[in-house]
């Protein structure tokens, strides 16, 4: 089979719309990943509408995860955006979360923290409750997930409004570590969540 290169034989998206160019400076915020990274992910975000409520304009990252090459330069951007970043474990959120933060740890050699939605996880746990975009939601992570001063990395798809990574830091709060940073393939610039997150480190490689 013929490799998958990052230039696609026609347009990434089967349908909706890739996510629109803002300025060039902005498109990516990698502070350390390259530009030209962030633009050749920028193709394989859908923007569908109204999605999952009316108003709401659903990112789908579902073709970059469907192509090998975008998938690995996603990982790979990330990993160089938190280049600098002192940290011991990285802690995501189901369930897109995962599937950037799990590879991650993997590449850079770090445990992973899984912070599940309710009544998954089966030992004792620290809950959170938070608000999203489109409605509410907590999730929880294991009491023994994180050992006090543990510094910890955040990694999430998205960050829209920051509810659900403010919750995530207050869970690893919570436990005695310490947020060492936040870091996401996309941040919906408009919803402002970097505003929830304090003056922790936070690293993106595309901004929507
Ligand atoms: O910054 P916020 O406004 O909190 O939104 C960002 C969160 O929303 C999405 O998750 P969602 O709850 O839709 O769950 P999923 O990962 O299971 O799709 C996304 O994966 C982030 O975790
Ligand atoms: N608009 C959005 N698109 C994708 N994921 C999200 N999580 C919260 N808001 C989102």
């Amino acid at each position: 089979m013929a490799a998958e290169t990052m230039e696609p034989a026609g347009p990434a998206p089967a349908e909706g719309g890739a996510v629109a160019g803002c300025a060039a400076d902005g498109a990516l915020a990698g502070r350390g990943a390259t530009q030209g990274a962030g633009e050749a992910l920028r193709r394989w975000v859908r923007r569908v509408p109204d999605h999952p409520v009316p108003g709401v304009t659903f990112l789908d990252i579902t073709p970059l995860l469907g192509h090998g090459p975008a998938f690995r330069q996603a990982v790979d951007a990330l990993a160089a955006a938190v280049a600098g970043l002192e940290f011991d474990r990285i802690l995501a959120i189901e369930a897109r979360g995962f599937l950037l933060g799990a590879p991650l740890a993997v590449q850079l050699g770090k445990g992973f923290v899984p912070a599940r939605k309710p009544g998954k996880l089966p030992l004792t746990v620290v809950r959170q409750a938070y608000e999203l975009e489109y409605g509410q939601a907590a999730i929880e992570v294991h009491r023994d997930a994180i050992a006090p001063g543990d510094r910890v990395l955040i990694v999430d798809d998205v960050l829209a409004t920051g509810g659900t990574s403010a919750a995530a830091a207050a869970l690893v709060e919570r436990l005695g570590g310490r947020v060492a940073g936040f870091a996401y393939l996309i941040e919906i610039a408009a919803l402002d969540g970097r505003r929830r997150l304090g003056d922790r480190p936070v690293r993106v490689v595309l901004r929507a």
